[in-house]
């Protein structure tokens, strides 16, 4: 059909593409050449510890501060680069920060309906629609402080979205929150935003957060994205031993490589296309690291999946509500390994047991 074509590009143009973005300040790349797209309906996350440029990108983004390189298209229109600049009114473009600030001296209603032109009745209609959507249209005449935190945090969330922003802007918009109330207000926005067809980026330092809000997770270190990707992958395949510590405690071997081999105590790994020489660290999770309970001592009967087992002394175990933690010093090197095992299991220190490690979840990386 002629129109095909057509039809394809609409579905494929993003919602928001930033192209090359740097920032400096004072001499320092703040945003060191970032680039990413986000279809509508889709919400990436920036993560990454402190400091490392999330919000400048925000800033940017919203036309509050203005990068040195780079350009940023809403559906795929170009909206600011280093010359032209659509100014920040004019971006509909949502924010959606920490620090929402209603207006105290205005109904919850007005709130809402803050941003909103067009006529009155159409104006109220959206606000009901919105306050219903996040079941607090009882509060429409109420005023914020009458409202707790978490329902304040709604009312804010209806007010970016009152004026159908094309795409929202959130920075660690859940972190003044409890964490009970914290998942449940989550899954709630997260459900509204697809429902309104929002591209939305969303930034936090949180890993779990991201895990649970992401379509896709762009992990940030000194101004730069250093890895991208659904959760899944960027958690199973991580692109380097930074990248695995970011979500989880880790464990590390070190080895040379020898042949395309790294030597362990706990077998070879395989190396491939690191040369001979080469120093690399073998990281794993402490999910990973299994304990033998079986042969009392005296030792796992080896296998191929789990490889060789080495022997470790626990020195320490902790219960820790959903499962427990528990060290080993190794045998081989005097080295600490963790261990985590679901529900309770709590070895005496000084008590000596066999360890294999799940190979297929051990990531090789060049030290
Ligand atoms: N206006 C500014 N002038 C000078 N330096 C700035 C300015 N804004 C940000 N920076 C610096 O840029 C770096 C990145 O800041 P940014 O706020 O983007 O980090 P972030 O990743 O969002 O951190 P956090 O999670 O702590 O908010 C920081 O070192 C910060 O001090």
């Amino acid at each position: 059909m002629n129109t095909a074509p057509e039809v394809r590009l609409m579905q494929t143009t993003p919602r928001l593409e930033i192209r090359n973005l740097v920032r400096h300040f004072g001499g320092r790349a703040v945003v060191d050449d970032v680039s990413l797209s986000i279809q509508a309906g889709q919400v990436t996350c920036l993560l990454g510890p402190s400091g490392c440029g999330k919000s400048t990108i925000l800033r940017i983004i919203a036309g509050v501060d203005m990068q040195d390189r780079g350009e940023i298209y809403v559906d795929g229109t170009l909206i600011c680069d280093t010359r032209f600049r659509v100014p920040p009114e004019h971006r509909e473009i949502g924010l959606m920060f920490q620090d929402f600030a209603l207006f105290p001296h205005l109904s919850v209603g007005d709130n809402v309906g803050f941003g909103l032109k067009g006529n009155k009745d159409a104006k109220r209609a959206r606000v009901e629609e919105l306050l219903a959507r996040v079941d607090l249209l009882r509060f429409i005449d109420g005023f914020p402080h009458q409202l707790s935190g978490g329902e304040q945090q709604r009312v804010a969330l209806a007010r970016s979205l009152a004026p159908k922003p094309r795409i929202m802007l959130m920075d660690e918009p859940f972190s003044g929150l409890d964490n009970r109330l914290r998942d449940g207000i989550r899954d709630e926005t997260l459900s509204l935003l697809k429902e309104e067809d929002t591209a939305v980026l969303l930034v936090t330092h949180e890993p779990e957060e991201a895990m649970r809000m992401a379509d896709e997770i762009a992990l940030m270190r000194g101004g730069r994205i250093v890895q991208q990707g659904a959760p899944y992958n960027v958690y199973t395949r991580p692109v380097d031993h930074a990248a695995v510590a970011f979500f989880s405690d880790t464990n590390v071997l070190q080895a040379h490589v020898q042949g395309a081999l790294a030597e362990t105590p706990f077998g070879d790994f395989l190396a491939p296309g690191l040369p001979d020489g080469t120093d690399v660290d073998i990281v794993f999770r402490p999910q990973h690291l299994k304990i033998d309970f079986d042969r009392a001592g005296s030792g796992p009967l080896p296998t191929p999946s789990d490889g060789v087992a080495a022997r470790g002394t626990v020195q320490r175990a902790r219960f820790l509500g959903h499962e427990s933690l528990v060290e080993f010093q190794m045998d081989h090197d005097g080295s600490v390994l963790k261990a985590t095992v679901p529900n309770v299991f709590l070895p005496e220190a000084g008590r000596v047991m066999w360890l294999t490690v799940k190979r297929n979840r051990c990531f090789v990386f060049p030290r």
